[in-house]
């Protein structure tokens, strides 16, 4: 099988184009093939598929197996794929995902390759975010929520992937390992959350760390990005366009007064063909 590596600010991904379908075995091959010694080495795999609804459909699986709705740094680079290897000649695309609809994405092309993508990341998912537990996760904003016996304040955001994001004095310097896992898996996200730590440097300027539900800890996260810039508007931190700097780069995230849609802009990279 032949594979491409790409990453979108270091979140990287095994890619796969041609298949008609998800294979059955998606899931096994992630956790085989996402190891960074065994295997290739990934955050997950990533599959450009047909699509009757739009140019391309996209589906990523974690390296735990999991499958996600939706992925921000992976519908970028699936988006340069099929611009760079010539399966669309257009700078305007659309890629169907498994939870978030359709999507726009806008490319940005110098010398034949794709340098910059923007992509409608559609509108955040505030409301109905319903657990079986008497927390209403509907508007759920600076909520607090116990974790190995500490407590944190929380906002929920989905961009069709749950995110549980939580203001911290340093994000870069804050003890990701100590706490993702515990809130990645708390009783109160029956679908699992990844986790967002942030810092605001400025109303145009913050700084996230995130850990990724299936994932773990990973150098960017565009979703997460998004849902970011979501709650820092929510509680006041921040204006509606900001970058949310992360370990592996920055993003331009804008919630938009006009449509209510979040626009996220940023880059995505090959790094090299393989064979499997
Ligand atoms: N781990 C995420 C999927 C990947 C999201 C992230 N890599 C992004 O760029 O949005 C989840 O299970 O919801």
């Amino acid at each position: 099988m032949e594979f491409t590596k790409m990453n979108g600010l270091g979140n990287d991904f095994i890619v796969w184009y041609g298949h008609q379908e998800l294979p059955s075995d998606a899931s096994e091959l992630a956790v085989r093939l996402c190891d960074r010694h065994f295997g290739i080495g990934a955050d997950g795999l990533v599959y450009i598929l047909p699509s009757d609804k739009a140019d391309f459909r996209m589906r990523i699986i974690n390296s735990d197996g999991s499958e996600a709705e939706q992925c921000g740094n992976a519908i970028r680079c699936a988006a340069k794929y099929v611009y760079d290897r010539k399966h669309i000649n257009r700078e305007q695309i659309t890629i169907e995902t498994l939870g978030a609809g359709v999507q726009q994405v806008e490319l940005t092309v110098e010398n034949g390759a794709v340098r910059m993508v923007k992509v409608d990341m559609g509108e955040p998912i505030l409301e109905g975010l319903k657990i079986p537990t008497t927390l209403d996760l509907t508007n759920v904003i600076d909520e607090p929520i116990e974790a190995g016996g500490s407590g944190f304040r929380f906002t929920a955001v989905s961009m069709g992937n749950p995110h549980c994001v939580i203001y911290v004095e340093d994000a870069p310097s804050f003890d990701l390992e100590a706490w993702g896992p515990k809130l990645e898996c708390h009783p109160l996200f029956p679908k699992k959350t990844n986790v967002e730590f942030a810092t605001v440097r400025s109303r145009k300027h913050i700084d996230m760390r995130v850990w990724e539900r299936g994932a773990g800890p990973t150098l960017a996260c565009g979703t997460g990005a998004c849902a970011t810039l979501v709650a820092s508007v929510l509680n006041g931190y921040s204006d509606r366009r900001a970058m949310v700097s992360l370990k592996g780069g920055d993003l331009d995230i804008e919630w938009s007064e006009d449509d209510n849609h979040i626009y996220m802009t940023g880059p995505a990279e090959i790094v090299f063909e393989g064979r499997i």
